[in-house]
């Protein structure tokens, strides 16, 4: 199986290595030409997940996107979401031509406030029916430690879905498929945004009973936006929605709810960003849910709180008392 990872960071690491227990032929791209010498010498990611082995009669690390997208026929995105258009920008849509797309990406297009798979289907129009996103609670931390994991293959094309759960599922890893994208990748943007505000809530002085009543009134959030956007019956329950919530806002992997604590701590959002050397999504997704829900009557608190934060440098401890009445 011929498979394209577009990313150099701990997930793409992670799924490398995943997909690696497998027969397969992986093409990988990173921006930097120093990591692709350092994986060819070394079979280590310098940067992220250097425990992990890259095994090179699997794995063959690139630079030029265009050979690594030649004569493959899945390709995974893996670049945190507001770098994806800089790191396609020397590609069109010719070259994901009859391809299959998997964003392993938890975030949205900060330029046109979109999903990535609508912005992937709409710039390179590559068809819904071939592109599917993985979900589920997963750090890339703990894949490295072969600690069993659960992941959800979710696309339009159920048929699509369950491949590429076949081509993940291993060892350590057990996977499902769903036909519910937009629900899916909504929820996995929403939980980052959670992440974020228990971690602020947390720096704060929040304690173990608040952050259950916010995680409860977190889920509710994420099923009034799936609804408003996607009204369909969906068990938000399932670990792909539920469970990614729940690790995502209680991980000491997490990188949300570590960015968020420093900001709760007195960090500037600047300051949080310069002492984590990974990205945390929802720090560009709050802006993007926020922008793209104003015109619909919907209530957000959670969301509203940590945008106030991030974005209009609202005075901590106000917007804090301000989440505690608007909880139950
Ligand atoms: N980590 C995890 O456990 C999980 C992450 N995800 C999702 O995976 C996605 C990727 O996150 P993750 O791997 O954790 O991120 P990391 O912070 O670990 O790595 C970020 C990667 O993006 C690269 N990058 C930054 N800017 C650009 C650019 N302009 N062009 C190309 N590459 C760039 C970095 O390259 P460089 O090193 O050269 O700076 C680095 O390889 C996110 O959407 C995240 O939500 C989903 C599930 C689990
Ligand atoms: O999506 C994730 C776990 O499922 C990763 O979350 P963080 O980016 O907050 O670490």
């Amino acid at each position: 199986m011929k498979i394209t990872i577009i990313g150099g960071g701990s997930w793409a690491t992670a799924i490398i290595k995943i997909l690696s227990e497998g027969n397969v032929h992986i093409k990988w791209w990173m921006r930097n030409s120093e990591d692709v010498e350092y994986i060819k010498k070394l079979h280590h990611n310098k940067n992220y997940l250097s425990s992990v082995e890259i095994h090179p009669s699997k794995v063959k690390p690139y630079t030029n996107l265009k050979e690594a997208l030649r004569d493959t026929e899945w390709i995974v995105l893996a670049v945190p979401a507001a770098f994806l258009s800089d790191a396609l920008k020397s590609i069109n849509k010719n070259h994901l031509q009859g391809k299959k797309v998997i964003s392993a990406i938890k975030g949205m297009i900060p330029a046109t406030n979109q999903l990535v798979t609508d912005w992937i289907e709409q710039t390179y129009e590559v068809p819904a029916h071939d592109i599917g996103v993985i979900a589920g609670p997963c750090h890339a931390e703990e894949v490295a430690l072969e600690k069993h994991s659960y992941l959800t293959i979710a696309s339009p094309n159920l048929v699509l879905a369950n491949d590429f759960a076949n081509l993940l599922r291993c060892r350590f890893v057990s996977t499902s498929a769903l036909a519910d994208l937009y629900g899916v990748e909504y929820s996995a943007v929403m939980k980052n945004i959670v992440a974020l505000a228990c971690g602020i809530t947390h720096g704060l002085g929040g304690g173990d009973n608040f952050q259950a009543v916010m995680v409860s009134n977190a889920m509710q959030e994420i099923c009034r936006v799936v609804d408003v956007i996607d009204p369909m019956k969906r068990d938000l329950s399932a670990s792909a929605y539920l469970g990614d919530l729940l690790v995502t806002a209680y991980s000491q992997f997490s990188r949300n709810r570590t960015f968020g604590n420093m900001v709760g701590r007195g960090y500037s959002v600047k300051a949080a960003q310069l002492e984590m050397n990974m990205v945390a999504e929802g720090y560009y997704a709050v802006k993007c849910i926020y922008e793209m829900l104003k015109g619909y009557e919907i209530d957000i608190p959670i969301t509203n709180f940590t945008y106030q934060i991030l974005y209009q440098n609202a005075p901590l401890k106000k917007e804090f008392e301000d989440l505690k009445e608007k909880l139950k």
